[in-house]
């Protein structure tokens, strides 16, 4: 079934002043993928996320949500995580919930049943009737998230859902953002933490200065960077066609020396192995060391930017 994107801006931009926090900004999100919106602080993923929300407006540009342009039509198909948390201190973390599900049309029963559904699977069943000033930050996070996904949404956008989470917590969110994607929910969330991104997404984004940096799968972010190999090899591999430069490591003896290669941009360790093995370059070990995202990143907005 062909469908449009669930979400697109083009050439969006927001001027606070002086200041382009977006400027001229344009991607996609295919329905039913998992997207990361990854920038250092101030990059511009929270004015972008708001724009989307209709919490503010662009100052120009276009933004399509689920096929429509941002506004309240939409809101019963969206769940969203805000940056700053923030909810009725006086209120039950269940009532919560509840109260958000039948925001977005669900019955009370169904809001109901489901917010219990939730509480238990984030390990809260005995807080339930707690008011959400007796809860701790990370549980009241918890009970934040739930309220962005009580509607099971077709579009779930968080906006720095990790931070303030602890490690098992971490976890929980990340199952959770792929439950909601096994469900065909389509899922943005921004993030300044590069390995979860890597662990999550279809597809994603580098914002630096409210600028486009990149926008692809991580296969694509990684090949951005030429490869690097560690390889184990008699004589110096320098010449071969391909490698850009050697750096020798130990000894291994008898003529066996570590290497670490780099290639030049486009070419690929297959192609360097392939040459080995045909001209008689005898190995005794061959990895190719991928880079990661937060390579990738540094890469691309450099150190400054990528210091969050
Ligand atoms: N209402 C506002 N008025 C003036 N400037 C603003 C406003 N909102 C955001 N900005 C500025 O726009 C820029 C982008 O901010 P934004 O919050 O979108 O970044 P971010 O990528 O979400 O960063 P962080 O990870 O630190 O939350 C920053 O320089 C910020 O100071």
């Amino acid at each position: 079934m062909a469908s449009g994107p669930a979400l697109a801006l083009e050439h969006v931009s927001k001027t606070f002043g002086d200041l382009a926090a977006v400027d001229d900004l344009s991607f996609a999100v295919r329905e039913g993928e998992v997207f990361g919106f990854l920038g250092g602080n101030g990059a511009g993923k929270t004015t972008s996320l708001r724009m989307v929300l209709d919490i503010i407006r662009p100052t120009s540009g276009s933004i399509s949500v689920l096929g429509r342009p941002p506004g309240r039509e939409n809101a019963v198909h969206l769940g969203f995580l805000p940056e700053e948390r923030g909810l009725y201190r006086s209120m039950s973390a269940l009532d919560t919930i509840t109260y958000f599900g039948r925001l977005k049309g669900m019955s009370p029963g169904d809001a109901r049943t489901e917010g219990l559904a939730l509480l238990d699977r984030f390990g809260l069943s005995n807080f339930a009737k707690s008011t959400m000033d007796k809860l701790s930050k990370g549980m009241a996070q918890k009970v934040q998230l739930a309220t962005a996904v009580v509607n099971s949404p077709r579009l779930l956008i968080l906006d720095e859902p990790f931070s303030g989470l602890d490690p098992v917590n971490q976890g929980l969110l990340e199952d959770e953002i792929k439950r909601a994607s096994a469900k065909g929910a389509t899922v943005v969330f921004s993030t300044h933490v590069m390995q979860h991104a890597e662990r999550l997404c279809d597809r994603l984004l580098l914002l630096a200065k409210g600028q486009k940096r990149f926008e692809g799968t991580l296969d694509e972010a990684r090949d951005l960077l030429p490869a690097r190999l560690t390889v184990t090899a008699r004589g110096d591999l320098g010449a071969l066609p391909g490698v850009a430069s050697v750096e020798a490591g130990t000894e291994r003896g008898e003529g066996w020396r570590d290497q670490t290669i780099s290639l030049a941009p486009g070419v690929q360790a297959g192609d360097l192995l392939e040459h080995c093995t045909a001209n008689g370059v005898a190995l005794r070990r061959f990895e190719e060391r991928r880079p990661s995202l937060h390579d990738v990143f540094l890469y691309m907005v450099g150190p400054q930017e990528a210091r969050a």
